[in-house]
């Protein structure tokens, strides 16, 4: 672990140097020259942390002993809970026979990380691992609260919590970091559990105590918190009931307020008590989960951050000063390597999604810690990716800019990859500068009437352009309902239109369906007339000769006779000649009264036949063009769009 602890002035910007806070070695496990002593029982105990505390003295809440002798304070009840949590935890350890990699120097804050023994021997391919040094500005040891310098949540807080509040009453940004590998105990150490509360309750629980300590009557207090989650790079306010689908916030970044989150409560507390309330309601809206390395484990970077605004006025020279600082406390969700945690699905997503965020801080922090970054003629900004992850966009100014920055890495050393990689990790970032100025601001009365005017002068132009903003509106408002009604109109004729095709369609279907018969009708009619006509015609053509009948044979002799008594018999012999003519003509106009004007008739007929046939035939066809046209406007069509009949 590691952290910044150095200061800056209250009234100069100046640089500081963070530095990394580590597991403190027991002092059994430093032999008298202060070199760490290696015993192969030792280096199998259990590897996790365990914070105790030593609590702010609160009314109704009992008082516990520290390994530094100092009272602290949790409930009886709680406190045996925790201790049964925390020996589970050694077990689980024990359990998977793990070694406890680490070592701690008390004398020089030195960690070393341990090369495992479990080497294998037989295979000369095999990595070797070997021992690593680091050493931060402060070490903690948890490991067995029996030994002499087990560290609890208590002095946790007092070796430099208390000191970043000091920082914030001094009007300086500043935020603390945990930072470490899933299991680690970032969450234990930020915000812990009822009975052994982290840093989080504790500084919140300080500040009010200084505040309703505070002794000046013309010093007033401001205090706001806000509780946010990234997770899978969206922000979720923690604050506001979860819903279904999830609101996400957007991120924005102004030049007088850095980067912000929009629409985040910042609800104002007055209180411990409210903050409390507060945390609870976050923390049931966080997002955890059990894995394989964590009952409950965070699978979102918690931010939590507190606005101290204090206000001093001075009666002697009428001059407000007015001083903002603000906290953020980050819980980071942990690194974890997916084959550690067995994590398939949405674990594994999430799992994919943490680690890309943490990828992308430690760039940030290489290229924060990089010397060439200050270096003359360079431009410093190009080079740091803030902006490649929502986690280091948010943290930018914590990151690099206006703040004093503490980070915290947990490690549970049993793990020899994970943890040199937490402590290179910590390495690096005690080597960014950052620049820390007090935000400040002094007023006299004069200015503050000044900007008191100002501020009236814009709240007046403002309220000019709302109204004629809202006069706008009212305008786009009636012209938008002028539109709707213009497009209800509009579908309503459609509507109707649609509904009289529809008539029209159905009109004529029945009138097809009433014609069908007709039609049918007349094609046979038709059919009829031509076979007659033709008949007619055939016959007009080729008429059939019959021999005349025996009584008009009788008859024509009779005439005859008749006739010969008042002729020649010259003339007899020409007229028996025209006679065989004439006995054709006379049998052939038995039917049709005269044969040689009913031959010339049955011409006219057939031609007027054919004529009515052929204007009959017409009308057909322009009746049928007409009913075809009818189907194609207004029938059906199938799904492919082929005609249906009607
Ligand atoms: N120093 C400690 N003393 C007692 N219990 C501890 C300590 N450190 C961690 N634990 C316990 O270990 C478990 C895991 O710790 P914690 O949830 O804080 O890990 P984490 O690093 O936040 O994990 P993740 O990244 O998965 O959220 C918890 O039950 C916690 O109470």
């Amino acid at each position: 672990m590691y952290r910044n602890l150095h200061a800056s002035s209250a009234s100069a910007p100046s640089l500081r140097a963070p530095a990394p806070v580590a597991f403190m070695a027991p002092q059994s496990m430093v032999d008298d020259a202060g070199n760490v002593k290696r015993s192969r029982i030792e280096r199998h105990q259990a590897a996790f942390r365990h914070y105790g505390r030593k609590g702010i003295k609160r009314k109704g809440i009992k008082q516990e002993k520290t390994s530094s002798g100092k009272t602290s304070s949790g409930s009886t009840s709680s406190a045996k809970n925790q201790v049964g949590n925390q020996i589970a935890n050694s077990l689980l350890e024990k359990e998977r026979g793990t070694q406890c990699l680490i070592r701690m120097d008390p004398a020089t804050q030195k960690t070393t990380l341990l090369a495992p023994y479990d080497i294998d021997i037989a295979n000369p391919n095999r990595r070797t691992y070997e021992d690593k040094e680091f050493t931060f500005d402060k070490s903690f040891w948890s490991h067995d609260e029996a030994d002499p310098h087990y560290a609890h949540q208590e002095d946790v807080y007092r070796s430099f919590g208390e000191e970043f509040l000091d920082h914030n009453f001094d009007g300086y940004h500043t935020c603390i970091f945990a930072y470490g590998q899933t299991g680690s105990g970032k969450s234990y150490t930020m915000m812990g559990t009822p009975e052994q509360p982290g840093l989080i309750p504790r500084t919140c629980e300080e500040l009010f105590e200084r505040i309703h300590q505070e002794p000046a009557p013309n010093t007033n207090y401001l205090v706001h918190v806000s509780y946010f989650e990234v997770y899978n790079e969206h922000v979720r306010d923690l604050l506001v009931p979860r819903t279904t689908p999830p609101v996400y916030l957007k991120i924005r970044e102004s030049q007088t307020d850095g980067v912000y989150v929009q629409g985040l409560t910042e609800a104002e507390v007055k209180s411990y008590a409210d903050v409390e309330r507060l945390m609870k309601i976050g923390d049931m809206s966080r997002t955890t989960a059990s894995t394989k390395m964590n009952d409950t484990s965070s699978r979102s970077h918690a931010v939590f951050t507190i606005q101290l605004k204090q206000i001093q006025h001075s009666l002697v020279s009428d001059e407000t000063i007015e001083r903002t600082a603000r906290m953020r406390l980050v819980d980071l969700a942990g690194s974890e390597r997916a084959k550690s945690t067995e994590a398939t699905g949405q674990r594994l997503k999430e799992g994919g999604q943490i680690n890309k965020s943490l990828t992308t801080l430690g760039r940030v922090i290489a290229a924060l810690a990089d010397p060439r970054r200050h270096a003359k003629g360079r431009r410093p900004r190009d080079v740091v990716p803030y902006r490649d992850s929502v986690l280091t966009w948010l943290l930018k100014d914590s990151l690099g800019g206006n703040s004093k920055t503490a980070m915290v890495a947990c490690i549970a050393p049993a793990d020899y990859d994970e943890t040199l990689s937490t402590l290179r990790y910590a390495d690096q970032a005690k080597r960014i500068r950052t620049r820390a100025s007090v935000n400040q601001d002094c007023l006299s009365a004069a200015q503050r009437d000044a900007q008191i005017s100002e501020m009236a002068e814009q709240i007046r132009s403002l309220q000019v352009s709302v109204n004629a903003a809202s006069q706008r509106k009212r305008e786009e408002a009636t012209e938008l309902e002028e539109y709707q009604k213009q497009v209800a109109k509009m579908q309503r004729l459609m509507e109707e239109n649609r509904r009289i095709s529809e008539c029209k369609i159905k009109a004529l279907t029945s009138e097809v369906e009433e014609l069908r018969p007709v039609n049918t009708t007349l094609r046979g009619e038709i059919e009829a007339l031509r076979r007659h006509l033709a008949l007619a015609l055939g016959e007009l053509k080729n008429p059939i000769v019959l021999p005349p009948k025996v009584e008009d044979v009788e008859d024509v002799e009779v005439e005859e006779e008749g006739y010969r008594d008042g002729v020649g018999e010259g003339e007899r012999g020409v007229d028996e000649g025209e006679q065989e003519n004439s006995l054709v003509q006379v049998d052939e106009t038995s039917d049709t009264d005269d044969g040689d004007s009913g031959y010339d008739e049955g011409d006219d007929l057939a031609a007027e036949l054919q004529a009515e046939a052929k204007e009959f035939l017409k009308d057909l066809g322009l009746f049928r063009k007409k009913v075809g046209s009818d189907r194609e406007r207004f029938g059906k069509r199938n799904p492919l769009g082929e005609m249906v009949n009607f």
